[in-house]
């Protein structure tokens, strides 16, 4: 029999983390060995089948993030940008990989992930599905083959509950069309219009971010040039797409060297 990687949860009670747990259940591929969610919360010392509203799966919700990495052949982990680093620190500590879905990092709090990628694989990215990384290449594509006369828009829709914006999608579109430019996002990215905002200027790379409802998570990217536009989307309607993609990602990273990878690595895109 093959072995089947160990996989714990963090943010076990969330949107993504209850899909994720559903996901490694669901695989013959890897098994479920723990689940953690943040101390004080009520799923903490729960059998989190139970607490899903299932049946027991003899797997504890735990708060001891180290305890239950110490199990584990991966960590997969859809929380907070400080809860991500913290288990970063605790995944490399464990030699688990770490896959990291959690937007919103600033570029400092991404940094800081180097010395836990010395000793561990991390694969980070702000979309996992197959399709959105897909965009990525397209984008960066389309953004080389037209010059400064096409302005780019990235639009993104998401639910109610997200707290970060631009999405961390939005983000990964825009860094693939500056590229593409050869240009850095930095130096042209424009987000926030509101008032007298002055005429658009040329070369830079807007974002606007939409919040409603139950979006599960939609991106444009906008090329409009005169007399035509051109629009990649992509529309995602189930969660269950990010978890396989993570899934994916925890699998692919158990025979790699330490280092940061993103899901381009792992699909090979
Ligand atoms: N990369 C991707 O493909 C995707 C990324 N995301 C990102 O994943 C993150 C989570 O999204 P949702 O599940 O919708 O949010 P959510 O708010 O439903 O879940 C977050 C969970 O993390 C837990 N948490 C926070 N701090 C913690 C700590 N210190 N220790 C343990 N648990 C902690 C919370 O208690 C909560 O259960 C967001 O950053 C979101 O943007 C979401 C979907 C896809
Ligand atoms: O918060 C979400 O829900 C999502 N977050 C990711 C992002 O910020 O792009 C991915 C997906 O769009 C859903």
């Amino acid at each position: 029999m093959t072995h089947k990687p160990g996989i714990v949860i963090t943010g076990a009670s969330g949107r993504m983390g209850q899909m994720l747990i559903k996901t490694v259940l669901d695989s013959d591929k890897a098994t479920l060995v723990g689940a953690v969610e943040r101390g004080g919360h009520d799923w903490v010392g729960r059998d989190v089948g139970e607490a899903m509203g299932g049946v027991p799966l003899g797997v504890t919700v735990t708060d001891d993030a180290l305890e239950a990495f110490s199990k584990a052949q991966a960590v997969i982990d859809f929380t907070a940008p400080e809860a991500t680093l913290e288990f970063a620190a605790l995944a490399a500590q464990a030699r688990a990989v770490h896959v990291i879905g959690t937007t919103g990092m600033t570029d400092e709090q991404i940094a800081q992930l180097a010395p836990a990628a010395r000793h561990a694989v991390i694969v980070r990215a702000g979309n996992m599905s197959l399709g959105v990384n897909l965009l990525v290449q397209l984008t960066k594509k389309v953004a080389a083959a037209l010059d400064e006369d096409f302005d780019i828009e990235v639009i993104e829709a998401h639910h109610h509950h997200k707290v970060d914006a631009p999405s961390g999608t939005a983000l990964m579109l825009g860094e693939a069309a500056a590229e593409g430019r050869g240009v850095k996002l930095a130096d042209v990215s424009d987000r926030g219009r509101d008032g007298i905002t002055g005429a658009r200027k040329r070369g830079d790379i807007g974002f606007t971010a939409i919040r409603g409802g139950d979006i599960v998570g939609e991106h444009d990217v906008l090329f409009a040039g005169a007399g035509e536009r051109i629009v990649l989307r992509h529309m995602a309607t189930d969660r269950a797409l990010f978890a396989r993609g993570a899934l994916k990602a925890a699998l692919w990273g158990q025979d790699k060297s330490p280092g940061e990878y993103d899901m381009i690595d792992v699909l090979g895109l």
